[in-house]
């Protein structure tokens, strides 16, 4: 690794009313890394996200973002994609876009008027052809396809221009079809913009062809008497190269050893 890294995580751990969901993950991701994460439901992996976007916060450990330490809430600098659609419906497409300009520079009235609004409304034209939404730019969310709006979400998660964009099953919801075109919206974005990504999937074929590493979640402990006893942690950390087609891990690899008692005796045996 070369430099500070962008994001540096130390013995994260998160707990709900006693019972950890994560323990103790250790991080550290370069600029402009895309990280995609699997595991197992309920293990942890929306919470990891919800972290990094300063939504909640560590029980213990820290996280430091460029050197500093996380701030305490959510900032411009982190944008967030949910699997289902987290648009206004009763705004148009560049309503949705400028909304954020409009509580930036109108906090009491969350409106901009007249030659404001017209300047907001060209500074989208950009993000708009960017996202292939330019021509749905006055229709109503309840007009656009799932994809167009899954677009309209991403366009509202980087109007702001964050350097890290957390992604929560972002394409879950849609037809597989869909799914490859939003690959390609996704990797040519993360390409022009230099961002850093963290992916929740639970395809792991997408997690291979988007990510530049994998990142499994699951808990090395278990108890039968009381699952809940033990949290998760980051128990494979896989560098891919999967729009070369060069890594050496394959899907159907993990897939495997995402099978649980293999999974276990795996990486206890790695974290010794
Ligand atoms: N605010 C909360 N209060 C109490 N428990 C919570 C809270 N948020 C999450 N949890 C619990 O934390 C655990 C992990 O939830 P999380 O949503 O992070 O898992 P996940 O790996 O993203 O799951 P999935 O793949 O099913 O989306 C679950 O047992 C969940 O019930």
């Amino acid at each position: 690794m070369t430099g500070a890294p962008k994001l540096s995580v130390r013995g994260l751990t998160k707990s709900y009313d006693g019972m950890p969901v994560l323990e103790r993950v250790e991080l550290d991701v370069d600029t402009g890394a895309f990280c995609t994460i699997v595991g197992a439901s309920g293990c942890g992996k929306s919470t990891f996200l919800r972290i990094l976007l300063s939504q909640e916060h560590p029980t213990r450990g820290t996280i430091l973002l460029d050197g500093h330490p996380l701030p305490d809430e959510p900032m411009p600098d982190r944008g967030i994609v949910f699997q289902k659609y987290s648009v206004f419906s009763h705004l148009t497409v560049a309503e949705n876009l400028i909304l954020a300009s409009e509580f930036e520079k109108a906090p009491l009235s969350g409106r901009l008027f007249g030659r404001a609004r017209m300047s907001a409304l060209e500074g989208i034209d950009d993000l708009l052809m960017k996202i292939g939404l330019c021509a749905a730019k006055d229709k109503y969310p309840a007009q656009l396809s799932g994809g167009m709006q899954q677009r309209l979400a991403i366009a509202q998660a980087l109007i702001k221009k964050p350097s890290i964009l957390l992604l929560d099953e972002p394409f879950g919801a849609l037809d597989p079809g869909i799914r490859l075109d939003m690959h390609e919206l996704l990797l040519g974005l993360w390409e022009e913009l230099g961002m850093t990504i963290f992916m929740v999937t639970h395809d792991i074929h997408e997690a291979f062809k988007l990510g530049t590493r994998l990142l499994v979640f699951d808990k090395i402990r278990h108890d039968p008497q009381a699952p809940e006893a033990y949290g998760a942690t980051i128990t494979y950390d896989l560098p891919l190269n999967g729009q070369s087609g060069k890594s050496q891990n394959q899907p159907g690899d993990i897939a495997d050893a995402l099978r649980p008692p293999v999974l276990a005796q795996t990486t206890i045996t790695q974290i010794r």
